[in-house]
């Protein structure tokens, strides 16, 4: 049947072009463009403040872009927000929960509000209750649980109408590391059932839980790759153990597939060198001949992958301000 929209199996499940927020003079998002497929789980991953709230509030149809356009299957987030808050969950950064409602009120309550339908209600509360491991706190007053269980209630309220699209703003800040697990694997079980995009700001928890990964910084797009395309990405690091008359480290530096160059320690006549070569550049048999035409002795050459952490760092060192942006004197 045509309905005058574009059809989402042909489309990205979610689609992302030039999405603008301003605040002010500043903008917190600017023009991002990405897509998410069908059944995908997308890492959203930035530090503090980089828009990541901002973009999935934006999603949610919780508040309008002041440019660009998102649609959640098809349906524009601002001209079509109805549709598009019947086809996802949303779990914000704090919950919204009422304390004094039992559980399993409190899910009913949401599921009538999402327009579940009354016959269907009984199921679809069972079968959340199940999957959140909510079964024994169903009749228990949501202020009298911990942080973690507040936390499913959270994730429950945002599946229990059982959308196609999920929105999940950093679901495991605070939780004891079992509880990490277990949000964990509830988002994992998800995968090609649901389409998820979930934001954190700690690469290795993404990594575990997403096929792909979009890294905001300040409002920009700074990469969307696979997770495990993101560690190549990394390149290599070297550490030199290496003596001598000359100091080696200009040399280095020179040298071609070079990233980065750091003298740890000087001893004498020994150096302690780091090295990080560009991505996936593979550089030390070039090390070892350049030290040897030096007329220096190699002791030590070390090479191993940088951590995620230090790719996530690398990728998000704060961006330097345009000539244009910079405060006036
Ligand atoms: N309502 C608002 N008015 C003005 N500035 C805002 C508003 N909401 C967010 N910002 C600013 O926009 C930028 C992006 O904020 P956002 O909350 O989207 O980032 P975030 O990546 O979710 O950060 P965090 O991990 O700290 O939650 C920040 O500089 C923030 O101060």
């Amino acid at each position: 049947m045509l309905t005058g929209r574009p059809i989402p199996s042909v489309l990205g499940m979610i689609e992302v072009e030039q999405l603008t927020q301003q605040y002010g003079a500043r903008a917190a998002i600017q023009d991002l463009t990405f897509r998410v497929e069908a059944g995908e789980i997308l890492g959203f991953l930035g530090p503090n403040g980089a828009g990541k709230t901002t973009t999935l509030r934006i999603l949610a149809a919780a508040q309008p872009a002041s440019r660009g356009t998102a649609r959640i299957a098809g349906w524009d987030v601002h001209r079509q927000a109805q549709a598009v808050r019947q086809r996802i969950g949303y779990l914000p950064e704090i919950p919204p929960l009422y304390p004094e409602m039992t559980v399993q009120a409190y899910l009913s309550f949401v599921a009538r509000l999402k327009g579940v339908v009354a016959g269907d209600r009984p199921q679809r509360l069972a079968e959340t209750l199940q999957r959140c491991g909510l079964n024994d706190r169903a009749q228990t007053p949501i202020r009298k649980l911990s942080k973690g269980y507040r936390q499913r209630v959270g994730l429950a309220q945002a599946i229990v109408h059982d959308p196609p699209v999920i929105l999940l703003d950093e679901p495991t800040v605070g939780l004891d590391p079992r509880q990490l697990q277990e949000v964990r694997s509830l988002i994992r079980s998800l995968a090609g059932e649901k389409t998820v995009i979930f934001s954190s700001h700690i690469l290795s928890e993404v990594s575990q839980v997403s096929d792909r990964v979009v890294i905001l910084n300040q409002g920009r797009l700074v990469t969307t790759t696979a997770t495990r395309e993101l560690l190549q990405q990394g390149g290599w690091h070297y550490r030199l153990e290496v003596s001598g008359d000359r100091n080696p480290l200009a040399v280095l530096q020179s040298l071609d597939g070079v990233q980065s160059v750091q003298m740890q320690a000087q001893t004498g006549d020994r150096w302690i060198i780091s090295l990080t070569s560009q991505a996936d550049q593979e550089i030390g048999a070039a090390i070892a001949a350049t030290i040897q035409q030096q007329g220096g002795q190699l002791w030590e050459l070390r090479r191993d992958r940088p951590s995620l952490e230090e790719i996530f760092l690398r990728l998000t060192a704060p961006v330097p301000l345009n000539p244009s942006e910079e405060p006036a004197e």
